[in-house]
């Protein structure tokens, strides 16, 4: 069964088609890439997935159930997490804090109890410092878990948003841009770090992202959507290699000049795939 069965999703806004008949699926235990120029609907789709947007028309089925008229807490209950684009964190806050805070709206004790405290409370606590502590450790943050968000810089912002969303207890995470901001060294070890959280966590991903080595890299599945439509999918060498995928990026930034290729690799088959913009191919 899939975990998440987009079918014919449309959206639109005035005379705008966000989303046109989009259909998609992941799943159990797959990630999903959604490459696809500025405006190509990414956000959007995320944002009928999680309820914020209501499609015009099409389903969205999460393990089979029909989701696309629940409102956004109940879908995030059933283990829908999502990341934000802009990283949506509690600034003046520590990162340990805000993955108790996230932590907090699961937690199984009434108010009450909280603040008598007793051994489900002292139970229950425990095994948020745990969790938190694990998250951390996964991805790396330990070093930054008593530091204010504010202070951090933006990428280890980034992973503090996805530490944030996990501890929530995901099962279908998703991941709006985690690896923007970051060079290439830092999405490198972003994507062994989905790869391990997948394993450690028994998740679903769906991950938006310009990186596309990034996207390619990690994907079991990507899909690239142009102008509200799904242009291409299929496995990531294939997606990368479509003329028309290449072609919808090179067509949103015509003036840009390609980077220069990198120096051929000693192999028996260097990748002579051209590199291209703002996330490069
Ligand atoms: N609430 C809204 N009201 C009106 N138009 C909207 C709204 N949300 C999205 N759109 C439009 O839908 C289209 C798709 O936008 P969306 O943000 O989903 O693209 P995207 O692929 O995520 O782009 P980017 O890579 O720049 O984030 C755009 O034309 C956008 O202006």
């Amino acid at each position: 069964m899939s975990v998440l069965e987009i079918s014919n999703l449309t959206i639109r806004f005035g005379g705008i088609t966000a989303l046109n008949e989009v259909t998609l699926r992941a799943g159990e235990w797959e990630i999903v890439g959604i490459i696809g120029p500025n405006g190509a609907g990414k956000t959007t789709l995320f944002n009928c997935i999680t309820g914020f947007y209501q499609p015009t028309a099409g389903r969205v089925a999460y393990r089979g159930t029909d989701i696309t008229g629940l409102p956004v807490h109940k879908r995030t209950a059933l283990g829908i997490g999502r990341t934000f684009q802009n990283v949506g964190l509690v600034k003046n806050a520590t990162v340990r804090e805000n993955l108790a805070t996230a932590q907090h709206l699961q937690v199984s004790y009434d108010p009450w109890a909280g603040i008598a405290g007793g051994p489900t409370t002292f139970g229950e606590e425990r095994r948020i410092r745990e969790r938190s502590h694990l998250i951390l450790e996964l991805l790396d943050l330990r070093h930054v878990g008593e530091e204010r968000v504010a202070d951090l810089p933006y990428g280890v912002l980034k992973k503090v948003e996805i530490a944030a969303v996990l501890a929530t207890d995901p099962d279908l995470l998703l991941l709006d841009e985690p690896g923007s901001g970051m060079g290439p060294e830092e999405a490198t070890a972003l994507g062994d770090t989905l790869l391990e959280l997948r394993q450690q966590f028994g998740l679903s991903i769906v991950m938006i992202d310009h990186h596309v080595p990034l996207v390619t890299r990690v994907s079991d599945y990507v899909y690239c959507l142009n102008f509200g439509e799904v242009l291409a999918e299929g496995k990531p060498d294939d997606v990368r290699r479509h003329p028309e995928v290449a072609r919808a990026y090179l067509g949103t930034e015509p003036e840009t000049e390609p980077e220069p290729a990198p120096e051929p690799v000693p192999g028996p088959e260097p990748d002579t795939t051209p590199t291209l913009v703002g996330g490069a191919l």
